[in-house]
């Protein structure tokens, strides 16, 4: 079978303080190639922990995290940020955009940093915002663009590095239902093609286009099984759809590879 593309095993994450507070309890995760997932869960409850986390924008106490098969406990700062670019895609509520450049400027940006020399940045930007079917407006600023225009360009930001995983923070959080649906398609077609999707969301729509659902309480990660019928075109993934396991609860399933 192929690497998971995350694989969390006890990771936990307690923030200093009188008392402490155990805002992700050890936790165990498999998410795979090509996997959607949507983690909700109550305010509070531990989400944007477990999602810079994973992200790397923050370390767990303990536990072991392997992301795309390399440990990243005891990597440096830089190695982490190195490691970051290259793996992860991040897309947030209020999209993060730069407001004096252009669209094309935006996406090409996120790839200063990385290895893509100037050439393939351009090609690549393009690339991105053609997918997300904004080539009319790639030389708009973010203030002339509609909510759901900024979005996309947000995600073709993210997909322009060509991440194993695209980490959404509520992403449809500032739309209006129509702009979400948008939106939610051409995440879902993003899926369908390959990439991989771990979705943070308050909205049932947008958790019910997940063929994963993972709920938060308290710190606590529970894998919600689907209804029949949801899960349509979920394809062989559906199977793997049962490696979340809080430690020390039974569930009868093994440890994930
Ligand atoms: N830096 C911090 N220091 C101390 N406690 C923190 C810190 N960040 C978060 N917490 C606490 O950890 C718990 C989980 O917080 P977290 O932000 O992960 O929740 P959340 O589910 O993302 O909430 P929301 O939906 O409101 O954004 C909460 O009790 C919160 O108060």
């Amino acid at each position: 079978m192929s690497t998971p593309v995350l694989a969390l095993t006890g990771v936990h994450r307690t923030y200093p303080g009188t008392p402490p507070v155990e805002a992700l309890r050890p936790s165990d995760l498999t998410v795979r190639p090509g996997d959607h997932l949507a983690i909700t869960g109550p305010s509070g409850s531990g989400k944007s922990t477990l999602l810079n986390i994973i992200g790397l924008l923050d370390r767990m106490t303990g536990g072991e995290y392997l992301l795309n098969g390399r440990s990243v406990g005891l990597m440096t700062e830089l190695g982490r940020t190195s490691w970051r670019s290259r793996q992860i895609g991040f897309v947030f509520q209020s999209f993060h955009l730069l407001n004096y450049r252009t669209a094309l400027e935006n996406v090409e940006l996120s790839m200063l940093y990385g290895t893509v020399g100037r050439r393939e940045r351009a090609a690549r930007a393009r690339e991105a915002l053609s997918r997300v079917g904004l080539d009319h407006r790639i030389d708009s600023f973010p203030g002339t663009l509609s909510g759901g225009e900024r979005q996309r360009v947000a995600i073709a930001r993210a997909l322009a590095a060509r991440p194993s995983v695209l980490l959404c923070d509520e992403p449809t959080g500032s739309l209006d239902s129509r702009t979400t649906g948008v939106v939610l398609d051409l995440l879902e077609e993003l899926n369908q093609d390959g990439l991989t999707l771990l979705v943070v969301t308050h909205e049932r729509d947008v958790a019910a286009r997940a063929r994963r659902r993972i709920t938060i309480s308290d710190g606590q990660l529970h894998e919600t099984e689907m209804d029949s019928g949801v899960a349509a075109g979920a394809g062989s993934l559906a199977a793997s759809g049962t490696d979340v396991r809080v430690q020390g609860e039974s569930t009868g399933e093994g440890t994930p590879a």
